[in-house]
């Protein structure tokens, strides 16, 4: 193939996008990105760049991020142990100024200055303007499920052309506390209210597996029943089944499509969305 052969070949794959970027142009895309995928300063850069490129063709990314991996991080470094039950983080007095503060200061405005320096423009914007919620039965401390969402500052800066980047934590209704929602929770909470076209999540894992430690086991599509079975044999477990609970729920609710997606693969993002093979696991009722 002579060289511009090759240069000829490549508008195939700008071709094969064009209708994925017709029919989405003006909707709304939530995606959260988990602490999981953000540990590696190269495959957030890599996702971040996707995200302008879905602003520059016209749809309106609202990202939602977690930040579990640096809370506990910073929890450690204050001489506090980390304790889950059931993927929610106990949540003290102590710990719920720590998870502000890690979300507030350190995840938030990374993606916003990233996002920024790859020529788009974000805006972070915190849970609590965002989410209003109570606090979740069991013995938790500050957390919290969402009640409701307040759209305000999400419509601004979408009008504005601006990416919204949202931390996961929540407004008490009650007491105007701050409450500490799990991520995959407050982004399912806010894509319902959006009624997003698509929710994706980007994690750590290909997707659903049979074996998480072997790449080759992903489950391409599940619905509900086999989601079911899949959590009563404990192949799902720990950080994914607030994802599965969240991705039927927000189904449930009006959202278009759910699909999560491995955020460690090189423009995770743009593979999904822009091609004809997908990757990951689509969740389905
Ligand atoms: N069946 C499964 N398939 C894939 N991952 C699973 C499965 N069951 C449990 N997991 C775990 O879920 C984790 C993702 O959840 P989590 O660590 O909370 O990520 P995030 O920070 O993206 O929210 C994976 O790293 C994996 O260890
Ligand atoms: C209540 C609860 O568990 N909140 C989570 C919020 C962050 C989060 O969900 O982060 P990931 O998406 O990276 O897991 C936490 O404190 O870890």
């Amino acid at each position: 193939m002579n060289p511009l052969e090759a240069q000829i070949t490549k508008s195939a794959v700008l071709l094969e996008a064009l209708p994925y970027m017709q029919s989405f142009r003006g909707c709304t895309f939530l995606i959260k990105v988990g602490g999981s995928a953000m540990e590696d300063p190269v495959q957030v850069d890599s996702f971040l760049r996707d995200v302008v490129f879905l602003e520059a063709v016209g749809i309106n990314p609202v990202i939602v991020h977690g930040g579990g991996k640096a809370i506990s991080k910073a929890m450690t470094e204050s001489g506090l142990q980390a304790k889950f039950i059931n993927g929610m983080r106990v949540t003290d007095d102590e710990t719920i100024k720590i998870v502000e503060e890690t979300l507030a200061r350190v995840i938030n405005p990374e993606i916003v200055n990233k996002i920024n320096a790859f020529g788009g423009k974000a805006v972070g914007i915190p849970g609590t303007e965002v989410f209003l919620g109570e606090k979740m039965k069991g013995d938790l401390g500050w957390v919290g499920e969402v009640n409701d969402c307040k759209l305000g500052l999400i419509q601004a800066a979408v009008a504005g052309e601006f990416v919204p980047v949202v931390s996961p934590v929540a407004r008490e209704l009650a007491s105007g506390k701050t409450l500490n929602v799990n991520a995959d929770l407050a982004a399912c909470g806010l894509a319902k209210r959006l009624k997003a076209t698509k929710l994706i999540f980007l994690s750590d894992v290909r997707g659903v597996m049979r074996d998480p430690k072997d790449d080759n086991t992903l489950i391409p599509s599940l619905d509900e029943a086999s989601i079911a079975k899949l959590k009563a044999e404990g192949i799902i477990s720990g950080g994914m089944i607030p994802k599965v609970d969240s991705s039927l729920d927000s189904l449930r609710g009006g959202v278009g499509k759910v699909h999560l997606i491995d955020g460690r693969l090189p423009h995770a993002l743009i593979l999904e969305i822009f091609t004809d093979g997908g990757i990951g696991t689509e969740i389905h009722l």
